[in-house]
């Protein structure tokens, strides 16, 4: 095996929210051994000080990931969200320590779209409420308040992956599907974008929100924007909690503005299976409730796990940053019979020369080089002949405005 500064087994991965086994799997494969694998999130007490010594952490959408966190996690060398938000991840702390963040934008759409597609129907036939009638022993036969889904407008707030994937389905069983978006986007077979959202509200039967949790998103949806939506219209929630104002939604219900709901995000969750869930939309019939599960199938959380995984064994390994969520993408070649250098230093004019100048001063041969930024930072690889690998470390450490420097020795990793 190729020599390593640091043995993989002393590379410490947490992964806490009950991050599935595949990636578990996944990482002993690539020889990542030193794992501690948590059911739940950590309170942020225990967090500060478990992540003191930890080289990368996996996290789903519940552990917050703030200033505090990164300020204490001194080796810490990239995120991995098994998810798709990176909300819950203070992606600048992350980015001004030269902590790359990945997650999963694809694995866990379908799941969602499903869901979405089978509370639309559910809530259109008013089953939760015959549901809950029948259980205790009630018998609600009737057509009153019952539709077919065929005919009826979906209105897609959020088209992105999501949002166009439960496009594709709602319109295969009959719904005429209408979206907004911030961003133009050409509609998947029928379905055609609206230019307001006021006109979605108007316009929609059922109201779907797929959008992100942004400071634009926050609270979108509140007294006056339900008071446009049509009279027994349908809302769904599977985006974020912070989207919808939740008591205007609960009085809208109430007051039988609507017909009915189904949220699965709210704004404040219970930070785990033991604590109660407190809202005003418990009791309330036809809303279907459910704890953030839109993404929760085993398929999805396999996929999540690989997809994730993947990716922080291909940073540690390799150095490719492809679809980090905060830092500049780099895709970089295998590197056989060469020392791999990755700089990580502020964004600012001369860097870049620097690193060239000490390099040339320490009679480095550079092999190959690889530049990316953003605007706060940049991202050099270069790629070096083998026996200059701990001097030419040395050396770019030094440089000024320098974040961090690693390097992989051949064909293996360490963290510097
Ligand atoms: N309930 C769950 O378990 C679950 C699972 C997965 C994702 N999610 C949530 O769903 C969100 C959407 O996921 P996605 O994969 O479709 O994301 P995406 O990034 O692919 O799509 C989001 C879309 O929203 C649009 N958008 C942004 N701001 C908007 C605004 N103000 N008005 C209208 N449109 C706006 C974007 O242009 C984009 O097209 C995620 O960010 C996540 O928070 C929840
Ligand atoms: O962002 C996501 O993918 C969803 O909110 C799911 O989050 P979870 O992994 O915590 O269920």
């Amino acid at each position: 095996m190729a020599k390593t500064s640091l043995d993989k087994s002393k590379i410490k991965i947490l992964l806490l929210e009950g991050v599935h086994q595949s990636a578990v799997d996944n990482f002993l494969n690539a020889g990542y051994t030193n794992i501690e694998h948590l059911p739940t999130s950590l309170d942020e007490a225990t967090l500060i000080d478990k992540i003191r010594d930890v080289h990368f952490i996996g996290i789903r959408s519940r552990t917050q990931l703030n200033e505090r966190v990164f300020a204490a996690a001194e080796k810490l060398v990239a995120v991995g969200c098994f998810c798709i938000g990176t909300n819950q991840v203070d992606l600048d702390a992350a980015l001004a320590r030269g902590i790359p963040v990945f997650n999963a934008p694809y694995s866990n759409t379908r799941s969602v779209a499903e869901l979405v597609l089978a509370e639309s129907i559910m809530l259109l036939r008013g089953i939760p409420e015959k549901s809950a009638s029948a259980h205790q022993g009630g018998w609600l036969k009737s057509a009153k308040n019952a539709h077919e889904a065929r005919g009826k407008s979906l209105g897609i707030i959020g088209y992105g992956n999501i949002g166009a994937q439960l496009s594709v389905l709602a319109e295969s069983l009959g719904f005429d599907v209408i979206f907004y978006d911030v961003v133009a986007k050409l509609g998947m077979g029928n379905a055609r974008q609206v230019a307001s959202l006021e006109e979605l509200l108007a316009r929609a039967d059922v109201v779907s929100l797929h959008v992100p949790d942004l400071p634009s998103t926050r609270w979108m949806i509140g007294e006056e924007q339900i008071a446009l939506m049509k009279p027994g219209a349908i809302l769904i929630n599977a985006s974020r909690g912070s989207v919808v104002v939740i008591e205007a939604l609960a009085e809208a219900l109430e007051a039988g503005r609507l017909n009915g709901a189904a949220v699965d995000v709210f704004p404040v969750e219970p930070k785990g299976n033991n604590e109660e869930f407190v809202s005003p939309l418990r009791g309330q019939a036809n809303v279907i409730l459910t704890p953030h599960i839109g993404g929760s199938t085993l398929e999805a959380q396999e996929n999540i796990g690989i997809e994730v995984s993947e990716k922080l064994v291909t940073y540690s390994d390799n150095g490719t940053t492809v679809t980090s969520v905060n830092f500049p993408e780099v895709a970089l070649p295998a590197h056989p019979g060469k020392h791999r250098l990755l700089h990580i230093h502020d964004n600012v004019p001369g860097v870049l020369s620097e690193i060239n100048r000490v390099l040339s001063e320490n009679d480095i041969n550079i092999l190959g080089q690889y530049l990316q930024t953003n605007e706060r930072i940049g991202y050099v690889v270069i790629d070096v002949d083998k026996d200059y690998g701990p001097k030419a470390l040395e050396a770019l450490s030094r440089v000024a405005h320098t974040k961090r420097v690693r390097v992989l020795y051949s064909e293996t990793s360490f963290e510097g």
